[in-house]
């Protein structure tokens, strides 16, 4: 079943349309939307979330249209969502903000509700800091307390807005096995800057540049769009169309004809991404 269904989505805001023309549908497993900042990923994450509306095409989430509030409401039971900005309330507890939360949507019972606090907070590795004070955790255990209060409930559809950012890499990898059992029963739709996050743990790939879909498809059909297109040169290349001095002293060339005395390089999904947007990969297109 698809738990996504845009069809024609856009939206503005003033008279600068953010998103054009969209059509993406998503069933279970993980989705990673790729795109220079101003690229409409928020927008578009927010569309699907249901907090904000589409202003033109049709959204249909969980097998719903979004007609009215009764709709809404259903469709929302089965959400989660980590914004990209989540204002934590300093004060609240780890344990306590969650069970907000879980007030919030709609836990009732006091012992289930505790229950699943615990179970989510232990899911993101947060179990030994659930008495600690929001405002006293780093950036990536706060980071971790917005994705505990996303999976209450285990919900279908799964919105993560940059959820990686402010993860150590023990963290990120940590994240990624529970993103991986998450969405064995979920739809996972995750935005991001890091390519390796998205190349570990996503199947399917959507690029988004000024508004628009520019890919979308599985990971590696979007690596090999670079193949051959990918070198090491000992000496720097002038007007390759990306090049960088790596760690070996080698240059990478990503781009171009083949370089003289340059040896094929393995590419990767930052190269196909580099490759795909060209200047709009550095630039926002807004
Ligand atoms: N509330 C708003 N009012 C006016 N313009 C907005 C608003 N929200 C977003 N925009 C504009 O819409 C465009 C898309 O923004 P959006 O936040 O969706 O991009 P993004 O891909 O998530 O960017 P980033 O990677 O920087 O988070 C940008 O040009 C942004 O300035």
């Amino acid at each position: 079943m698809n738990h996504v269904e845009l069809t024609g989505v856009g939206r503005s805001y003033g008279s600068f349309r953010a998103l054009a023309d969209v059509d993406l549908t998503l069933g279970a497993g993980v989705t990673g939307l790729l795109g220079p900042n101003g690229a409409g990923k928020t927008t578009l994450l927010r569309i699907v979330a249901t907090s904000i509306a589409a202003d033109r095409g049709e959204v249909r989430l969980l097998g719903r249209g979004l007609g009215g509030h009764a709709e809404l409401t259903e469709i929302r039971r089965e959400l989660g969502y980590l914004p990209q900005e989540l204002g934590y309330p300093g004060d609240m507890s780890v344990f306590g903000f969650v069970e907000y939360v879980a007030v919030l949507k709609e836990w009732d019972d006091r012992r289930a509700r505790h229950h699943e606090v615990r179970r989510v907070l232990d899911l993101v590795g947060l179990a030994d800091l659930s008495g600690k004070r929001i405002s006293r955790l780093s950036g990536g255990q706060r980071r971790r307390v917005g994705l505990a209060q996303a999976l209450l409930g285990s919900p279908r559809l799964l919105v993560l807005d940059e959820p990686t950012t402010g993860l150590d890499p023990a963290q990120r990898a940590a994240l990624r096995r529970t993103l991986g059992v998450v969405a064995q029963d979920a739809t996972v739709l995750l935005s991001t800057h890091q390519t390796e996050d998205v190349a570990a743990l996503c199947e399917r790939v959507v690029v988004l540049a000024g508004g628009a879909v520019r890919f979308d498809g599985a990971v590696i059909d979007m690596v090999a769009t670079a193949a051959g297109r990918v070198w090491h040169s000992d000496v720097e290349v002038p007007g390759a169309q990306v090049s960088w001095r790596t760690g070996t002293g080698r240059h990478r060339i990503v781009g171009g004809s083949r370089p003289p005395g340059a040896e094929a390089a393995e590419p990767t999904l930052e190269d196909a991404y580099l490759l795909m947007l060209g200047p709009d990969a550095v630039a926002s297109p807004a």
